[in-house]
This record gives C-alpha cells, structure tokens and sequence, in this order.
C-alpha cells in the first residue's frame, strides 16, 4: 500500500497485497468504492454464473455500516443486476459504468445520466450475435455488452462489426468500450470518473478519501481521477499505471476486507 498516505496511519493494519509491514485504513473517514467483476468476484463464464461467497457479503455489509455508508459498489452492471447478484443485500452502487447511481440503500436510484440507446441502435448492435452462437448479448437499456468469453476467435469480427455501425453514424453520442471478453457500446456522456466524482459529491461520501478498487479498462478512468479526489487507488491482477498498490487475485481483495473489520475490532478492544 502507498506508504505516504498509510504512514498516518495508526497502528493496525489491512495489507493491500503482499505488504509486509501492512497498515490500516481509518473506516471512520474513508470511502470504500469497489468494482465487481475481477475485483470482488471471480470472473465466470456468463454474467449469469458469477459466485458471491456469503463471507464477501457479509464483510461488505458490516464494512458499510462500519463506514457510515460510505461503501459503493463501482460496477459496469445495471443496478438491477447488481441487485440480482447481491439479493437480498442491497448496496449503494453505481452502475452500467456510470449510467446509474444509488447514493444510499434508503435512497431511490437515479439514471439521469442515462438516456436509453436507440431501439433501432441497439437492434443493430445485437445483430452482431449471429456471427457465432456463442456470443452473449447484455442488453443494459441505455448500452448493449457483446460478450464473447464463449467464442473467443470472434473478437476481431465483432469488432470489425462494430466499427462499420459506427462509420455509419459519425455523430451519434457513443463510445466502445473494451473489457475482459466483452465490447461494450455505450453512451459516451458518462464513465465510472463521472459516477464515482458525483457520488463523492454527496452524503456520507462526501468529505471522505475514496479508496477506490478496480481491475478493468474502464476502471483507469477512476484510476485517474483518485489523485483529484485526494483518493487511493488499487488494481487487480496487472498492477495499472498510477495505481497506489494492487492485489494478485479477488481472493486477495475479499481476504484485504476480511481484515478490514478484524483490524478495526482491534482498534477498538
Ligand atoms: O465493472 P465490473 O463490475 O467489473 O463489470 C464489468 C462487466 O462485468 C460483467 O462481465 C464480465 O464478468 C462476467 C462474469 O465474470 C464475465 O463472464 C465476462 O466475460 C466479463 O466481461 C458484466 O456482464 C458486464 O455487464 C460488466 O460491464
């Protein structure tokens, strides 16, 4: 973990990967912002498949008390998947990589940032499936996600196709976004910086030092603003340009949360 935040620290102690002189995160001002796919969870075949242990959920629920409900999920999902994934537990969350937003559990969620894709748009993005049976259309509403994990050799062709859509309409607010498997096409108004900086703006986040986790493409973008935000920022896997530290593997981060709230019980013994 980045030594010059966490040096003020005192005493106890999470370790964000393997350090060896590991440190605490101060829950009582801090921001815990933390990406789905690849970060919290395994990744999985489908989006359908993704395993939520109950220790994970647990950790997080107690964390967003722990942290006066400043915990969010920072996720490419809906909110209603992201619901689905977490039933019955409910978090703050910003989804669809920014489209969407839930300040609070009691609160209602807000999608002004998302204005839905043109139905005929999205017909003609989803047409792109029929170049191999093994590739998943997610249909967002306001983006449509072609996953291809299953039919990895259509990449190029997926892309390709794409592309062509998009020549034909040079002035239509969209953007492609890459991710693990997956060509996103979405509305380009809004990205997971946009999401996390308006959330931060509000209660009970606001004022706190986000510490931000993520491991995607489209996590760089709340890479980049962290040091705005006077935030932390971790990668997953690969360590990422600009990050503060990283962790090798989910396992990694979710065992990181677990001790979390060890550590904080110590503090407080
Ligand atoms: O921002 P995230 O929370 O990391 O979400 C990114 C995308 O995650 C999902 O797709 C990815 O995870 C699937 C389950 O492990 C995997 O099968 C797929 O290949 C990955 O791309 C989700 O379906 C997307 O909507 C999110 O954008």
């Amino acid at each position: 973990m980045n030594q010059d935040v966490m040096e003020n620290v005192p005493n106890k102690t999470a370790s964000v990967t393997d350090d060896p002189e590991p440190r605490a995160l101060p829950l009582g001002t801090s921001a815990l912002l933390l990406d789905i796919d690849g970060t919290l969870l395994d990744l999985a075949p489908t989006p359908h498949e993704v395993y939520v242990p109950p220790k994970l959920a647990s950790a997080l629920s107690r964390l967003l008390s722990r942290t006066a409900g400043a915990l969010a999920l920072v996720s490419g999902r809906s909110l209603s998947d992201i619901d689905r994934i977490f039933a019955p537990m409910l978090f703050p969350a910003v989804g669809g990589h920014g489209a969407e937003m839930r300040i609070s559990i009691e609160s209602e969620a807000v999608a002004a940032h998302a204005p839905p894709m043109n139905p005929d748009l999205i017909q003609r993005f989803a047409a792109i499936a029929e170049l191999h049976p093994g590739i998943l259309v997610e249909n967002k509403g306001y983006s449509l996600a072609l996953h291809f994990r299953k039919a990895p050799d259509v990449e190029r062709a997926i892309y390709d196709r794409v592309s062509a859509i998009r020549a034909d309409l040079p002035n239509a607010p969209i953007e492609v976004l890459p991710g693990k498997f997956v060509c996103e096409i979405k509305h380009s108004g809004f990205t997971k910086a946009t999401g996390v900086t308006e959330l931060m703006s509000h209660k009970p986040f606001k004022g706190r030092r986000p510490v931000f986790i993520g491991d995607d493409v489209t996590d760089e973008t709340v890479f980049a603003i962290m040091p705005d935000l006077n935030g932390l920022s971790f990668s997953v896997g690969r360590r990422a340009q600009g990050v503060n530290g990283h962790f090798q593997a989910p396992s990694n981060v979710r065992a990181w949360l677990a001790r979390l709230l060890d550590d904080e019980r110590a503090v407080a013994e």
